[in-house]
């Protein structure tokens, strides 16, 4: 055999030392250690190969009715492009669930997928959280702090409402995603980069361009591969199958057993017609299925919850809901040269009671937020004499919610609240309190904006 001859430089094999009584104890050590760093390799494996699993997979997009199967489709095709999308469809109706799976079908889908939801950040901070530091301004040192833009960098950066883009947005984004440039604080120098844009509105852009509020470049950019997600009214077929995949999902994320659906109860779900589409589905499943106890939902179990459901409808449907549908977001002056289109966003402070009141019921539906819904809504200039906060606290006897996402959405308002009683109600402290931006605190606020009102 023609062994190779060992360096006199490399160490004693291990049999040799090992016989060594000295070295004995440091040599189990090392195996210690070895095994350790194996178990911490395979864990970091693992924790990288979960976090590179897709949110969501075009597959996951229920349906078979004709209409379903075409967005699955056009979503299949438009996976293959780089070309902007647009994600065009009511609330609910899945185009965030749509845009992860579009990103994760792509050949981007190593990449990051960074998400904006255009409403619920605030005008003023909007410039910042996506551009990065403003390259009006001298270079420091903290501006190692990048913009989302940068960084989608490589991957696709998915801006949810986009309707609620700011006009000198538009216009600044538009430039961005032509050039593939973006100016660095200083303005000597700029740094390229290449990211894929997935929108999303639930509002009619072409009739924004057409009313000036939405610029006829950037809606023509977008419109090269627009979808049209379908409202759930229009494919009541897939009812049967949305609601076994979202029961199976339901017990398996609350580790319950599994309930189905009686025949009676699917005939009385696909008679809604669904204003909410999936969402709405989905909660009020989730509703029943965390009301009752037996294995089999039938039409009594729903009806209650039907009935609720349908007087936050008819809420949403009121002048101001539908005003904040198809016009514009309720706007404040800002001051000259602060930076902005002569309008700010802020998502709860500086609105009337009424505004505040009806941005409640247009928010996202939270799993469970029907329930804490009061059927009779309070009168507007009714003060409120309960401090939002303090009620946001965890009270002794509060029953926890049972679901995990539910139990962490809990914890999460219970922080903030927390975070907001400390600071007295101090969103920039707040926001470095929890250790989150502010425009993720911002983001966290629109979903309950109860937290954001002062009781002062
Ligand atoms: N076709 C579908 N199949 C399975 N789940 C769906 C489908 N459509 C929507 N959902 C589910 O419904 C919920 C709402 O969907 P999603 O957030 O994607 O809607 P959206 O159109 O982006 O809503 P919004 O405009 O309010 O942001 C999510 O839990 C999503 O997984």
């Amino acid at each position: 055999m023609n062994e190779k001859p060992r360096d006199s430089d490399s160490p004693a094999p291990r049999s040799r030392l090992a016989a060594d009584p000295s070295v004995e104890p440091l040599m189990d050590r090392l195996a210690c250690l070895q095994a350790e760093l194996d178990d911490t390799r395979r864990q970091l494996a693992l924790a990288q190969r979960l976090q590179r699993r897709p949110e969501h997979r075009i597959i996951d997009f229920v349906g078979s009715s004709p209409l379903a199967q075409e967005v699955k489709r056009q979503a299949r095709r438009v996976a293959q492009s780089d070309a902007p999308v647009l994600l065009m469809g009511e609330p609910g109706t899945g185009k965030s669930l749509l845009a992860h799976a579009i990103h994760a079908a792509s050949r981007r889908a190593a990449q990051p997928l960074v998400t904006v939801r255009v409403s619920a950040v605030p005008a003023a901070l909007l410039d910042e959280e996506l551009f990065g530091p403003s390259p009006d301004r001298a270079p420091r040192a903290d501006d190692s702090f990048a913009g989302r833009l940068q960084l989608a960098d490589g991957g696709t950066l998915f801006l949810d409402e986009i309707g609620d883009l700011p006009l000198a947005l538009q216009a600044k984004l538009l430039h961005v995603l032509r050039s593939q440039e973006m100016p660095m604080p200083g303005g000597w120098t700029s740094r390229t980069v290449n990211v894929r844009l997935i929108a999303s509105t639930r509002r009619d852009l072409a009739d924004m361009v057409r009313r000036g509020c939405f610029r006829a470049d950037l809606y023509y950019g977008l419109h090269v591969l627009p979808i049209r997600v379908p409202p759930l009214r229009e494919r009541i077929e897939d009812i049967e199958a949305l609601v076994e995949v979202l029961l199976e999902d339901l017990a398996r994320r609350g580790g319950l057993p599994p309930k189905s659906l009686g025949a009676s109860a699917l005939a009385a779900l696909q008679r809604r017609r669904w204003p909410g589409n999936v969402r709405e589905l989905r909660d009020l499943l989730e509703q029943a299925f965390l009301a009752g106890s037996s294995p089999v939902l039938t039409a009594a179990d729903l009806a209650p919850l039907m009935a609720a459901a349908t007087v936050v409808a008819d809420a949403r449907s009121g002048p101001t809901a539908a005003a904040m549908e198809v016009g514009e977001r309720p706007a404040v002056a800002m001051p000259a040269g602060s930076g902005n289109v002569g309008e700010a966003w802020l998502p709860t402070q500086g609105r009337s009671g009424a505004e505040a009141g009806a941005a409640l019921r247009v928010g996202p539906w939270t799993p469970g937020s029907m329930a804490a819904l009061p059927l009779s809504p309070r009168r507007p200039e009714e003060p409120s004499r309960v401090d939002p906060v303090q009620s946001a606290l965890p009270s002794e006897d509060a029953a926890a919610p049972a679901t995990l996402s539910a139990r962490k959405a809990q914890l999460e308002r219970e922080a903030i609240a927390n975070a907001l009683r400390r600071t007295k109600g101090n969103r920039v402290a707040a926001a470095r309190l929890l250790a989150i931006s502010r425009a993720t605190l911002y983001e966290k606020l629109a979903r309950w904006p109860e937290l954001g009102r002062r009781s002062d």
